[in-house]
């Protein structure tokens, strides 16, 4: 041992340090013993008798504090772990020395909705150059006033004069199908080929745009656009960021590869000509952005959002308003592709509301949100395909007590694991199967919807879930009534592997489909 440190030494570079290990050899290996000493005995103290002792987890897991990269190994698989550990633990589970995950729908109420415990820190390192926004701030106070100021752009009403600009971009969706089908008609094919994913993808991005700020991004039309494709790429680099700081020399090089990498695209720019040509032209339009521009009349100071703050909050729109809302249904259309009985469902009820004439029909959202095996479908896909995927992490702000019995101290991380919970078998019977008739009146296997979380609930739950439940609606009623689909054979092995990056979603990005006209 003596000798081995010896020639540790020998390789370190001449200077002051070197010479007084070498001189006191022994005693460093003394040093080096008992600094490993500490390190075991508290580690194992942690693992036994410190804070989170009470709580079920692997031994391996709280020894180590193994970085989220580890598990996040190939990238976005992490929540397969996490599933797997309730699995094993039940339904509160330490994941590692200060941070639990549970999956008890009284607990999850407990810390997003009744004690509304904040954000948990790891929230701002999302936050782009630092700055705060709704989604991604910790601080409470922030965030009212914040949510306050937003808030009418979401509510009802506003919503609904919203509703021509989402039809326009579901509309084009249509078309854009129609058009593929004609042309492959043209070519002597019975049907078209196309990536219903990344179609619906670019229609999410369009009615955002449109909805937003008055602006589609075209998406559908022309396959891509500047500003999406940047946020996608810096929120990519800030979660290979954030995954990968704690690891010394790899974050180094992470950092230099995103850095290298950086899109020339001028998002702000983009954004604050936007808004100044607005202001310029003084026309008020109906869309998100005229809501964040008229704060900045408000009377209280902190109501008014400068041009920097609007940038960063529609930037938020688009990145959790878009992939949200067109995987859950990319992933209900596989659904129903793979449960036919559903599909006939559904049809007969839509045709039954718009009987088909042979015209094109444009679905009014007045007549959808209230048809029940759509609502169904929708609610069963979010419930085994969640959004939030990897859980809602929230922070102790204090001495706290869980479920009544856990005692847990400050500044522990509490992740509520949606999914864990919305497959629960005591909650729901055959958790894994598609049925969306357990959302029905009178189902005989009735949703337990105290377990059900799509949107989170409390104060940070989803801002945007009316809007989303619209969009929804509108999009999956006017593909289904439209059109005959079938996969083609390899998209049915790609829907098999599925990832959480920034949501949850297939890994290859893409899944095709076959395309026919159903009139
Ligand atoms: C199927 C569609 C959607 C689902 C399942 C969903 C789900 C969620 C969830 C689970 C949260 C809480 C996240 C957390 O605590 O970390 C959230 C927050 C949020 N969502 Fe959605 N979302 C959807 C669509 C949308 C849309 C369309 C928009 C906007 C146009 C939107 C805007 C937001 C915003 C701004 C927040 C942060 C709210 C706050 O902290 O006050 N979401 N969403």
């Amino acid at each position: 041992m003596e000798n081995q440190l010896i020639k540790i030494i020998d390789r370190l570079p001449d200077g002051i340090v070197r010479q007084f290990l070498k001189r006191n050899a022994k005693y460093s290996s003394a040093v080096a013993i008992l600094a490993a000493g500490y390190f075991v005995t508290s580690r194992l103290y942690r693992v036994y008798f410190g804070p989170l002792s009470n709580i079920p987890g692997t031994f391996f897991d709280t020894f180590f504090d193994m970085p989220m990269l580890y598990y996040n190994l190939p990238l976005g698989t992490r929540y397969q772990r996490m599933v797997g550990l309730h699995q094993k633990y039940g339904r509160i589970v330490k994941s590692t020395s200060r941070t639990i995950t549970i999956s008890d729908k009284n607990m999850i109420k407990q810390i997003l909705h009744d004690d509304d415990l904040p954000k948990a820190w790891a929230y701002k390192n999302l936050q782009l150059d630092g700055h705060q926004t709704m989604f991604n701030t910790i601080d409470k106070d922030f965030h009212k006033t914040r949510r306050r100021v937003v808030s009418p752009a979401f509510s009802v009403k506003y919503l609904a004069a919203l509703e021509h600009l989402m039809s326009d971009s579901v509309g084009e969706f249509v078309q854009h199908i129609n058009s593929a089908v004609d042309t492959a008609h043209l070519h002597n094919q019975p049907s078209a080929e196309v990536d219903m994913w990344r179609l619906l993808q670019s229609t999410a991005l369009d009615v955002i745009g449109a909805t937003a700020f008055d602006q589609s991004f075209n998406m559908v039309k022309n396959g891509s656009h500047p500003l999406p494709a940047t946020i996608t790429r810096n929120l990519t680099h800030a979660a290979l960021a954030s995954a990968t700081k704690s690891i010394p020399i790899f974050g180094k090089i992470v950092d230099f590869f995103i850095k290298s990498n950086e899109s020339k695209f001028d998002i702000g720019k983009f954004m604050v000509g936007i808004i100044e040509e607005r202001l310029k032209s003084g026309k008020r339009k109906n869309d998100i952005l005229q809501i964040l521009i008229d704060s900045q009349n408000a009377e209280l100071k902190n109501d008014r959002l400068n041009n920097e703050d609007i940038v960063h909050e529609n930037i938020l729109f688009l990145i959790a308003g878009s992939e949200t809302t067109s995987n859950t249904i990319g992933f209900a259309i596989i659904h129903l592709i793979e449960h036919p009985e559903a599909l006939a469902l559904l049809r007969e009820e839509l045709d039954s509301v718009y009987p088909r004439n042979g015209s094109n029909v444009r679905f009014e959202h007045e007549d959808l949100k209230n048809l029940p095996y759509l609502n169904a479908v929708i609610n069963e896909t979010m419930r085994i395909k969640p959004v939030a995927m990897g859980g809602l992490p929230r922070e102790t702000d204090r001495d706290y007590i869980l479920g009544g019995k856990y005692h847990i101290p400050k500044n522990i991380l509490i992740s509520a694991h949606i999914y864990a919970c919305q497959v629960d078998p005591e909650y729901w019977p055959e958790p894994l199967a598609f049925k969306p008739e357990r959302w029905l009146e009178g189902s005989d296997i009735p949703a337990d919807k105290d377990a059900f979380f799509p949107f989170s609930s409390g104060s940070r739950n989803c801002i945007g879930k009316n809007f989303a439940w619209m969009e929804m609606r509108l999009l999956l009623a006017s593909f289904v009534y439209n059109f005959n689909f079938d996969p083609v054979p390899e998209s049915v092995e790609d829907a098999k592997h599925l990832r959480q990056f920034i949501t949850y979603t297939i890994a290859s990005n893409s899944y095709k489909v076959k395309i026919t006209k159903r009139h």
